[in-house]
């Protein structure tokens, strides 16, 4: 049952207790619970997800950030920003960061998966078995709404999971300009532009090329962790219990097996100086709080680094809150010449009105998809590479950029929407950036005190001259014919780079340098903070080891982004659910209970939380509900 005080759990004991109920640890409290014998207590920080359109309207997805749904934290000033500090979302609500993010869907390539097996020494992260798990956890629906997508262009790739995922309802100005090229230049004789392919999948394992954005909205409304795994097991099990508005303070020594520390109670708190209550496991805790909160809670419980933690430490555990990496991204603004664009959706409360009555009606329309229809995964040219600059990518057909094409601006706090004008926006991102940060805490800090989050963006010279590389790109993406025909240009829709892009777009490197410093951000893919152990060292750079269970002490193990020691080349969320499922089936094996359900155990349809239409929200305010932790936004 849902209980919303720690206070009424009808337990202190459980079989396991899931500390998280974001992406990864919804997937794996609900596979746990699939055995009727065993009970599961999931703790979860934030809020119940329920009956919030922010979450469930996907086009709203920008407008959860900063409200009561987001943690909300900061990063410390970052040296490759101009010593700006940026804002680091987190989902703090069932589903996690599932239910506050943009709704990309993409896997990743073989090679990634490849170089985590080679990496870990264990072929079970491979591709060909982890291909099996992510089929567990999405079905494609075709989308209703769009009759340019043709069948030939619908994915095949994802299998028959709970997790709904679609492609674009409506179509929209960029998309076929972008395949239209992406066409032309895949077969042209330049090398340049080879490297913009097409393709209608991105998640079959060769990631590179230019496509439909496959988004976790099937049948036009988000669908999360929560609604496709937490709230069916919720419905349907009497052996799942789950507390939101509570804090993991720390994880607590329950006693040794041997000289090995065994960590199998959970404290926790629903204020700050409030009344602790602990929680034992009989058999395992695993701990799912993402990136962040999973580094914090380790370093709380005196798991760590002893160089960090003197005195406190319990367990050294170096490597805890290092190798964190993100994806840096910068957006490209265009004038256009039409009036179509997302720009007047931004200003306009009765355009709003009418689009989220229709989303109300039918879920179709323009509010039923993501804000991104199209994007795009490429290599860096094969010159850009050199002995004092390797590839960083996982492999020669992972991917080192993406390209994201917007029908409109992208407001962020550097570049606001401007009053009037039609824009498209190319946002550029680095997929294998070799800039490294980290999580740490400040001394006699607890768990209502923000960490101490550094991503260290553009922190080296290969990320920011892939940056400068993949600027270039959008230009020569958008500004190239091919066979005399420029797509975007041919009848008068792309006019000049605007504003604060337009000197650096004419200008020099140095130049794009400048504006990547003043205007970048992350796109909030986090991962590596407790990360899997290499076979190379013995397992000895590792917080896990390949079985995810934390080393030098027993009864714990971590299941959420912070496992992965390399960034997928790819926005994250579907390799953290691929994660999870394999996750529930090493926990099951472990605990000698049946696992390897292939089949779809939660095929009910997500719950449907569509209240009356209230007033649409101003998408232009992303400060609607200042989130109570108070993190200090901006
Ligand atoms: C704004 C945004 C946009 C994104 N866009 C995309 C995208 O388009 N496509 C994509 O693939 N990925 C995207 N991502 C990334 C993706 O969502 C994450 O990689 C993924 O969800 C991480 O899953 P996780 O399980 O590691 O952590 P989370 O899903 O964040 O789950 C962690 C959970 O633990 C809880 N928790 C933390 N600390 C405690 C504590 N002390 N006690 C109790 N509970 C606690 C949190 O509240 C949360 O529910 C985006 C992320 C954000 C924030």
């Amino acid at each position: 049952a849902l209980f919303t005080d720690p206070a009424d759990l009808p337990s202190t004991n459980y079989d396991f207790i899931v500390i998280g109920a974001g992406t990864a640890g919804s997937v794996v409290a609900s596979r746990l619970s699939e055995d009727l014998t065993k009970k599961v207590l999931v703790i979860e920080a934030g809020v119940d997800d329920t009956g919030n359109l922010n979450v469930e309207v996907p086009f709203f997805a920008p407008l959860a950030l900063g409200t009561a749904v987001d943690w909300n934290y900061t990063t410390v000033a970052q040296p490759g920003l101009n010593g700006r500090s940026i804002t680091v979302p987190r989902g703090y609500v069932l589903g996690g960061s599932s239910a506050i993010n943009f709704l990309g869907w993409t896997l990743g390539s073989q090679d990634y998966y490849n170089k985590l097996a080679s990496i870990t020494g264990d072929s079970g992260w491979g591709w060909a078995s982890m291909q099996g798990f992510f089929k567990r956890v999405s079905t494609l629906v075709p989308p209703t709404d769009n009759p340019t997508i043709t069948p030939d262009e619908i994915p095949t790739s994802n299998g028959n999971g709970p997790l709904h995922v679609n492609l674009p309802n409506v179509d929209l100005e960029p998309d076929q300009r972008v395949f239209a090229s992406a066409k032309s230049f895949q077969s042209s004789s330049d090398s340049n532009l080879k490297r913009f392919k097409y393709t209608t999948d991105q998640n079959n394992g060769n990631a590179i090329g230019f496509g439909y954005n496959q988004v976790n909205a099937g049948g036009g409304s988000r669908t999360t962790s929560a609604t496709a795994y937490l709230h069916p097991a919720l419905n349907s099990r009497n052996n799942i219990d789950v507390v939101i508005n509570t804090r993991v303070t720390r994880l607590v020594k329950s006693g040794d097996a041997g000289s090995v520390p065994v960590f199998k109670s959970v404290e926790v708190a629903t204020s700050k100086g409030g009344a602790k209550t602990t929680f034992t496991a009989s058999k395992e805790v695993i701990l799912s709080a993402g990136t962040i909160g999973t580094a914090q809670i380790l370093l709380l419980s005196g798991i760590g680094p002893q160089a960090d933690l003197g005195s406190k430490t319990i367990v050294n555990a170096p490597q805890v809150g290092k190798n964190v990496r993100d994806h840096p991204l910068l957006s490209l603004f265009w004038s256009v010449n039409s009036n179509r664009t997302y720009d007047d959706f931004l200003r306009d409360s009765s355009l709003q009105n009418t689009a989220l009555n229709e989303w109300f009606a039918t879920k179709g329309g323009i509010f039923s998809a993501s804000p991104v229809n199209v994007l795009g995964f490429m290599r860096l040219p094969q010159t850009f590479f050199t002995p004092a600059r390797p590839d960083p990518a996982s492999g020669p057909n992972a991917p080192n950029t993406e390209l994201i094409f917007v029908d409109g601006f992208v407001p962020s706090d550097t570049n606001p929407l401007p009053a009037t004008g039609h824009f498209m926006s190319i946002i550029c991102v680095l997929l294998s950036p070799t800039s490294v940060g980290s999580i740490k805490i400040s001394s006699n800090t607890d768990i209502f005190t923000q960490p101490l989050i550094d991503y260290n963006v553009l922190g080296t010279d290969f990320d920011t001259q892939a940056m400068v590389q993949a600027m270039k790109d959008a230009q020569t993406y958008v500004g190239t014919s091919v066979g005399g025909v420029n797509q975007f240009t041919k009848d008068g829709y792309l006019q000049d780079p605007f504003g604060s892009f337009a000197p650096a777009a004419s200008g020099s490197d140095a130049d794009k340098i400048a504006f990547m410093r003043a205007h970048a951000d992350t796109i909030h893919h986090p991962v590596g903070s407790a990360r899997m152990g290499s076979a190379a060292s013995g397992g000895s750079d590792g917080v896990v080891d390949s079985r995810l269970r934390v080393k030098g002490v027993s009864g714990l193990r971590i299941v959420d982004a912070s496992v992965l020691p390399i960034i997928p080349e790819a926005h994250t969320q579907a390799a953290v659910y691929t994660v999870a499922e394999r996750a529930s089936d090493l926990i099951k094996q472990d605990n000698g209970m049946s696992s390897g359900s292939t089949t779809n155990s939660h095929a009910s349809a997500p719950p449907a939380h569509s209240p009356p239409p209230p007033p649409p929200p101003h998408l232009g305010n992303q400060h609607n509900g200042p989130n109570p932790n108070g993190h200090g936004h901006h």
